[in-house]
């Protein structure tokens, strides 16, 4: 059973509880609070497999853990309120080293005014860093992957497979000849900034609230993988134009498979992908303008039996179906 299978056939048939709005399914769960809906998520960062010591210092490492659940909560539509957070910690990993992480996880907690009230502390083998965090939404604007409508305009934010080739920087994947010259004049600090330092978008989200309707996915496994979802939890069947997905310009030093392996399957970006009415489609290109934020069509919706749940990418001029590459735990 892969991750995804996995939480399947754990997830509840019903809840119990009225209050659960959305549970095993989405970015994070919502519990129907009386003023407001409680966003809630968790997400765990482990050494060897999401940092090392070769691709995030320590600080970067709290920075990190806490963007990818910030994103998750912007996912919803919700703002960040409040964070937990629980560490195995191995029994050789310094005080300063410890201390730094926390100071990562506060740079970006008071840029959003949130609060650390809890935790958990243990020793084990490897560095472990798991958060949960709570965040806060209108009633019943929470940003679902099943809002996904026929005829919806598809849209990312930003630029896709950045935080990918910042890690390949990173771990010098690309000592061969080859890339040599290629690589010679890109930024390499744009892109291991992307990959250390991720910035959730949750303003942009937040500027989304008069909508009625919006669909929303954060980017943390590849939008192969992410657009699948919004597909799956919609029954609908997404359509992508592959010229259309926004890449940065030195994302073109690299051969056209890595080109393609990193915008649909790099993950780790944290950007937006989402899907909304062709009518209100102008509101959500202007509230990602005054945030400075790029933002593109780059596909459709469409309701249509035989595919709903699959995932087309027109590519050179054919249709394929995409597969759900990206990053999958467990196998
Ligand atoms: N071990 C688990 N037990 C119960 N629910 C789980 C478990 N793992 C994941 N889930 C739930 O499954 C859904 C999908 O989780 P997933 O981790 O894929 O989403 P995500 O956090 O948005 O993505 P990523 O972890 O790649 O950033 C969420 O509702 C999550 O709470
Ligand atoms: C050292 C090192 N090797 C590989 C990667 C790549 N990586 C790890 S987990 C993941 C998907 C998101 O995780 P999750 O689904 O748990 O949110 C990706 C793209 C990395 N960041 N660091
Ligand atoms: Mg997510
Ligand atoms: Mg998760
Ligand atoms: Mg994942």
């Amino acid at each position: 059973m892969n991750e995804f299978e996995f939480i399947d056939s754990i997830t509840q048939g019903y809840y119990r509880q009225s209050s659960v709005i959305k549970g095993i399914g989405d970015d994070a769960a919502v519990l129907r609070h009386p003023y407001h809906d409680l966003v809630t998520a968790v997400d765990t960062m482990v050494d060897g497999i999401h940092f090392s010591k070769e691709t995030v210092p320590a600080f970067y490492i709290g920075y990190r853990t806490l963007a990818a659940n910030i994103s998750d909560i912007a996912a919803m539509g919700a703002v960040p309120t409040s964070y937990m957070i629980s560490l195995v910690v191995p029994k050789d990993y310094s005080d300063n080293e410890l201390q730094a992480i926390y100071q990562g996880m506060d740079q970006l907690s008071r840029k959003y005014h949130m609060d650390l009230i809890g935790g958990d502390t243990v020793t084990g083998d490897q560095l472990v860093v798991s958060v949960t965090i709570h965040g806060l939404v209108e009633k019943d604007k929470a940003r679902l992957r099943s809002h996904a409508r026929d005829g919806d305009i598809v849209f990312v934010t930003g630029t896709l497979g950045d935080s990918r080739f910042g890690l390949g920087l990173l771990l010098d994947e690309y000592k061969d000849q080859s890339y040599r010259d290629r690589l010679d004049k890109i930024d390499r600090d744009y892109f291991i900034n992307r990959h250390q330092q991720p910035t959730p978008r949750v303003d942009f989200a937040e500027a989304l609230k008069s909508l009625r309707r919006v669909a929303l996915n954060d980017v943390s496994d590849g939008i192969a993988s992410e657009a699948h979802e919004i597909a799956k939890s919609s029954q609908m069947t997404l359509f992508i134009d592959d010229d259309q997905v926004p890449v940065h310009q030195d994302m073109y030093s690299l051969p056209d498979e890595l080109i393609h392996d990193y915008k649909y399957s790099g993950g780790e970006d944290f950007e937006l992908l989402g899907t909304v009415s062709e009518q209100d489609f102008p509101f959500v290109v202007e509230a990602a303008r005054r945030h400075h934020l790029p933002l593109r069509q780059i596909g459709y919706v469409k309701d249509s039996e035989q595919t709903n749940g699959q995932v087309y990418l027109k590519k050179q001029g054919t249709l394929k179906r995409l597969k759900k590459t990206g990053y999958t735990h467990k196998n």
